[in-house]
């Protein structure tokens, strides 16, 4: 059974705010739409409120004011491993069980929710990441790094969530396995239709992988712009100091390897 294309929903915060106890105020008062099939990168400092913000959409946090709609689903109604089901999380250094094969990691949900032929939607959702059928059978520990964060994102496909949420998904990996899983997972976006709101530090992954870019610092939305705007200088001093790195790393390559 191939994995099927969903409709990716839209994901909504309408006036959401988060203090954690202790004073820090995460995330203040951000108000913004997500269309229905988009890639959206999240970017900004470390501290500034990204994975807050991400993690308040699966209940993973809790908003101290505001709400969250997903579609028309009012993400505080209702049971939070309901919700959670109906949404993939993939997050760095991906937490697979160490005691249970690929296979079983991967088909875990399916298991939960009485799924049948559990590990034929194993095979299938490890064609999906271009992983061989036979690594169903091995360890966590036998993998690499790049590996294991493919069998995270079958994972968290083997529901058919609509909606991706990735918290630093490339984060511990090296570059080139890195570029590689990013190509792949915008890949997986358009084919299966999701919607996915990505948390990256890295500007450069951002500006090539998402349609479009909200950049917080000080727990609010300070730019959002496509990655096009942001490169002709339209999302202001916060997005254009992040958007000079990846440029300023172009320019003096250009200029080591003599303008060619
Ligand atoms: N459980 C917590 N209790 C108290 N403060 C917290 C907690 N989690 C995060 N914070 C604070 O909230 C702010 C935002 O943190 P958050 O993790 O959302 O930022 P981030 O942009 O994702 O950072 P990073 O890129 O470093 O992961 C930070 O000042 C952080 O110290």
């Amino acid at each position: 059974m191939p994995v099927s294309r969903v409709s990716g929903p839209s994901v909504a915060f309408d006036r959401v705010s988060k203090r954690y106890p202790g004073g820090a105020v995460a995330v203040d008062d951000v108000s913004v739409e997500i269309a229905g099939g988009s890639f959206v990168a999240l970017v900004g400092a470390s501290g500034s409120g990204k994975s807050t913000l991400l993690k308040m959409v699966n209940r993973l946090i809790v908003p101290s004011a505001g709400g969250i709609r997903i579609g028309d689903a009012d993400v505080a109604a209702g049971d939070a491993h309901l919700l959670r089901r109906r949404i993939g999380y993939v997050f760095q250094n991906i937490g697979l069980f160490p005691h249970l094969n690929v296979g079983e990691n991967i088909a875990i949900g399916l298991r939960l929710t009485g799924g049948k032929d559990r590990a034929g939607r194993a095979a299938d959702l490890l064609d999906l990441v271009d992983l061989p059928r036979d690594f169903a059978s091995r360890m966590p520990d036998a993998l690499s790094g790049g590996q294991r964060q493919r069998v995270g994102v079958a994972r968290a496909l083997a529901l058919e969530p609509g909606l991706m949420l990735m918290d630093e998904p490339f984060g511990a990996l090296d570059p080139v396995t890195r570029d590689q899983l990013g190509t792949a997972i915008r890949a997986l976006h358009d084919r299966l239709g999701l919607t996915t709101i990505m948390v990256t530090h890295d500007m450069a992954e951002a500006l090539i992988l998402a349609d479009r870019v909200l950049v917080m610092a000080g727990g609010r939305i300070v730019a959002d712009a496509t990655p096009q705007a942001l490169l002709k200088g339209e999302g202001g001093a916060e997005a254009d100091a992040l958007v000079a790195v990846p440029r300023e790393q172009a320019r003096r390559l250009r200029e080591i390897g003599g303008g060619a």
